[in-house]
């Protein structure tokens, strides 16, 4: 059970998941929340991790800190994916119960479930089919994670769970096109080339796949809530349950950016799994359900990469 003046430590505060977990606990009247940059703490570093929570003996823990990027780095860079983010949950996990924290939330991702799995994709679709190659690494390391939490929990009792979002976007997005997911891709893209007054912007694959986008704000509700209200071992999917195809998307951030020009479809680039809608019937039933929808959310994006991001208002 979470108590108001418990200490939460949200490993990851700065990104945009950890951002907006910890603008949503401090909503909810959570007072004490810890962070470290990276820079302050190395995750991958065991002594580190091991001093720190020594001194600091959070209550409870967000594991929000991973290496994170869209389908170009995830499919260039898998050994990165790999050796980081296993280390990060094998530092973090491990030291959540040497040194006893209540409850631990860990963040997977949809891309743990097989390439062709199941449509709308139910949790226990998890480990009944080959991966998607393209974030294969990313996929193998989070399902560790998972794995880990769960085996914590049958062999000691320990207070530990999983969720597994689908695409998330929103304030603190990463907009660097070389690590971006399509989202942040596409308003980056979308923006300077009205601002440059360009004929066209280059998008990359057929723009047939489908996706689900959840905004960040959502998600880190439906995080607390999941502190609050579960201590299942299964891992809970995040989503939306909708889906649009990255064409529909393109139009639609075309729109609320408002570029005139034409799209390029660059089909050299992959096109990744070709769905992966989640089945949230389990979130549901849990009692949460989102709030933002896919237009709202662009133009929030938007906004928030205009105040934000420099040289946006070039
Ligand atoms: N974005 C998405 O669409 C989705 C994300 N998720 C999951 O949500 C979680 C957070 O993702 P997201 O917020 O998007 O990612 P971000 O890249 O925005 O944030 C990740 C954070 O982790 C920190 N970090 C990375 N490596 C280390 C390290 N070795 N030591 C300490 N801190 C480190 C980063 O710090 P720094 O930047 O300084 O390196 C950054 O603050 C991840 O587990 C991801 O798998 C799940 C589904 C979808
Ligand atoms: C969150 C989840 O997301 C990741 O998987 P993904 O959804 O395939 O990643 P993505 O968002 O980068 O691409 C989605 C689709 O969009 C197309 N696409 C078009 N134009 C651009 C473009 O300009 N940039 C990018 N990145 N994609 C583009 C791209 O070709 C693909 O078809 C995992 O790596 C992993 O991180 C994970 O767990």
């Amino acid at each position: 059970m979470l108590n108001k003046n418990d200490k939460i430590y949200v490993a990851g505060h700065r990104g945009l998941v950890g951002s907006a977990i910890v603008r949503n606990l401090k909503s909810k009247g959570y007072e004490n929340v810890i962070g470290r940059t990276h820079k302050e703490l190395d995750l991958t570093n065991q002594a580190a991790v091991r001093d720190f929570f020594e001194t600091e003996k959070p209550d409870v823990v967000v594991l929000a800190a991973a290496k994170v990027g869209g389908i170009n780095a995830n499919n260039t860079t898998p050994a990165e994916f790999a050796y980081e983010n296993m280390q990060i949950q094998c530092n973090v996990i491990e030291c959540c119960h040497r040194y006893h924290v209540k409850k631990l939330l860990f963040l997977g991702s949809t891309c743990i479930y097989p390439r062709m799995a199941p449509q709308p994709i139910p949790e226990d679709a998890l480990l009944t089919g080959p991966l998607e190659t393209t974030n294969e690494a990313y996929a193998i390391a989070k399902i560790s994670g998972l794995e880990m939490c769960k085996f914590y929990k049958r062999q000691y009792g320990d207070d530990f769970i999983s969720c597994m979002p689908t695409n998330l976007y929103g304030p603190h997005d990463n907009y660097d096109l070389s690590g971006s997911h399509v989202m942040p891709a596409m308003i980056r893209k979308f923006h300077e080339a009205k601002v440059n007054d360009a004929p066209s912007v280059e998008l990359w694959g057929t723009g047939t796949p489908l996706r689900e986008f959840l905004y960040v704000d959502d998600m880190a509700d439906a995080c607390v809530f999941l502190l609050e209200n579960y201590s299942g071992e299964q891992h809970v999917n995040i989503g939306t349950g909708k889906e649009v195809t990255i064409r529909q998307l393109a139009e639609t951030v075309k729109e609320v950016v408002g570029y005139q020009g034409d799209i390029i479809w660059n089909k050299d680039m992959p096109d990744g799994t070709p769905r992966k809608l989640t089945d949230v019937t389990k979130l549901h039933g849990l009692g949460w359900t989102h709030k933002v929808e896919l237009k709202e959310g662009v133009e929030l994006a938007y906004q928030w990469f205009k105040d934000n991001v420099e040289n946006a208002r070039m």
